[in-house]
């Protein structure tokens, strides 16, 4: 007979706080005014992200965002937006390379008590 082991998700919140403007180097003054409104004020604002990270295992921390300006600090984000999705797979990736393959599950952000992202490293 076939053994049936329980599959268990844990969870880990941590926490960052990091300021950002949400702002693409793709697009003119106006366009990005009109798409990001009050958040492309040229003097960015803050936040204390607080991240879930779930692993089929155990977990790690992402030290490259803690009281960073987020646009500015972290190369990554050079050329992408800091919206929370690309903060999330950001942290995807980088979780991703130090966890055994498969153990990472999901990734949710609270950006603001009203704005929260999940992503669980798919594509389509
Ligand atoms: N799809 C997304 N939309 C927005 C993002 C994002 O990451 N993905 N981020 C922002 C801003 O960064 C902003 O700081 C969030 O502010 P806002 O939504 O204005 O603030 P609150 O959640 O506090 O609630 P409001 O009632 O809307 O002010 C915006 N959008
Ligand atoms: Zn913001």
């Amino acid at each position: 007979m076939a053994d049936i082991t329980p599959v268990l998700y844990v969870t880990r919140i941590e926490s960052f706080s990091a300021c950002h403007r949400l702002n693409s180097s793709q697009l003119g003054e106006k366009d990005n005014q009109d798409i990001f409104g009050k958040c492309n004020n040229p003097n960015g604002h803050g936040h204390n992200y607080k991240v879930e990270v779930t692993v089929k295992g155990k977990e790690a921390v992402m030290a490259t965002l803690d009281h960073k300006n987020i646009d500015k600090d972290v190369p990554y984000f050079k050329d992408i937006v800091s919206t929370t999705e690309n903060v999330a797979v950001y942290i995807w990736k980088g979780l991703e390379k130090l966890l055994p393959p498969n153990t990472l599950y999901k990734i949710k952000i609270h950006e603001t008590d009203k704005n929260v992202v999940c992503y669980k490293g798919e594509w389509m």
